[in-house]
């Protein structure tokens, strides 16, 4: 399936498409190379149907997806396969939230946002081959996390992953909408896709008006029903880094009214353990207006220092692992 992303890739560019490859796997990755290669689908237009995968092991499970492991029978390439029903989402009235997911998810491709490899239909199914992020929701991993929370380290990569990703997203007149960790699954590499564009739109520079995306990460605007733009998601980036830092979102209340009243009144509690630049950072974002940019994100020194000192708890940990 590489011909989606390298369509006119060749034998010729083996060598090219091999040269970050580690020395240990660079003959297993070229065999693979090869046998995308010869496959029918490469280059060309191609059919895809369930009888070109082998499927295996249930991933998870949705609101409406089903989600399996699934391999390629020629190339033995592994996706997860998202299985849909098209008449639960003929009941759920959800069939144009799905065709604009796979509308955007297919065109966007960013090393923090889940691809969409390809997409075919039966009768009564809709398949969506989907790299696969085998340690699964992030959301999991914060609830498991002590105190469920990460700490200041990998909150700061994750959240340079997440403006990263959006910041891709707003170049290509994106806008997601509805961020949550529900909606990141996480990689075996501790890397970050986002994923769930069903409530994502395309932004053609005027600004819009509907209401959605979770409660609790509604920016001011969306609450008061008036116009917004694509700097909602500065906002939810604030309250997603909130979360990763202390375990919940900042406007968590026991009622609708709470949190709506919270939200306008930008009523946000910092627990002492915060260090002033992540404190810094999330209120720059968490801003009724003038909300500080995604590119002022990825080079906010917090951030940086963070992301440095992640790397670092990973190399010990793989260090730690070879010696045991
Ligand atoms: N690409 C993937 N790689 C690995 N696991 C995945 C992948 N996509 C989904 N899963 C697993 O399958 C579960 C269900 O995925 P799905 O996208 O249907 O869920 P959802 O977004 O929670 O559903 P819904 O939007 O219908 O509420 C996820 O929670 C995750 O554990």
């Amino acid at each position: 399936m590489a011909h989606l992303a390298k369509k006119h890739a060749n034998r010729h560019d083996l060598p090219e498409l091999l040269k970050d490859v580690p020395e240990e796997h660079q003959e297993p990755v070229k065999q693979m190379c090869l046998k995308m290669m010869s496959h029918d689908a490469y280059g060309k237009p191609y059919e895809w149907s369930t009888r070109d995968f082998e499927c295996g092991a249930p991933l998870g499970r949705g609101k409406f997806g089903r989600v399996y492991l699934a391999r390629e029978r020629h190339s033995h390439y592994m996706v997860a396969m998202k299985v849909l029903f098209k008449n639960e989402l003929r009941q759920g009235n959800v069939q144009r939230q799905v065709l604009r997911e796979i509308e955007i998810q297919s065109r966007l491709k960013h090393p923090n946002i889940l691809r969409l490899l390809t997409w075919f239909h039966d009768e009564s199914r809709i398949y969506l081959a989907l790299e696969i992020a085998s340690e699964g929701e992030l959301y999991k991993h914060l609830r498991n996390a002590p105190n469920h929370r990460f700490d200041e380290p990998r909150a700061a990569k994750y959240t340079y992953q997440v403006a990263n990703a959006l910041n891709y997203c707003h170049l290509n007149n994106v806008i997601h909408r509805d961020l949550k960790p529900e909606n990141i699954l996480l990689t075996s590499t501790d890397d970050l896709k986002l994923a769930d564009f069903g409530w994502s739109a395309h932004t053609p520079n005027n600004k819009r008006k509907t209401m959605c995306g979770t409660l609790d990460y509604l920016p001011p605007e969306m609450v008061e029903g008036t116009a917004y733009d694509d700097s909602v998601d500065q906002w939810c980036l604030g309250i997603l880094c909130y979360e990763f830092l202390v375990g919940n979102p900042p406007f968590e209340s026991d009622s609708t009214e709470k949190t709506y009243a919270k939200i306008k009144r930008l009523e946000v509690h910092y627990p002492s353990h915060l260090s002033p630049g992540s404190k810094d950072l999330i209120g720059g974002l968490l801003r009724q207006s003038g909300r500080i940019t995604l590119v002022d994100v990825m080079t906010n020194g917090w951030i940086k220092d963070g992301m440095t000192k992640r790397a670092a708890q990973l190399e010990r940990g793989k260090e730690n692992q070879a010696k045991n």
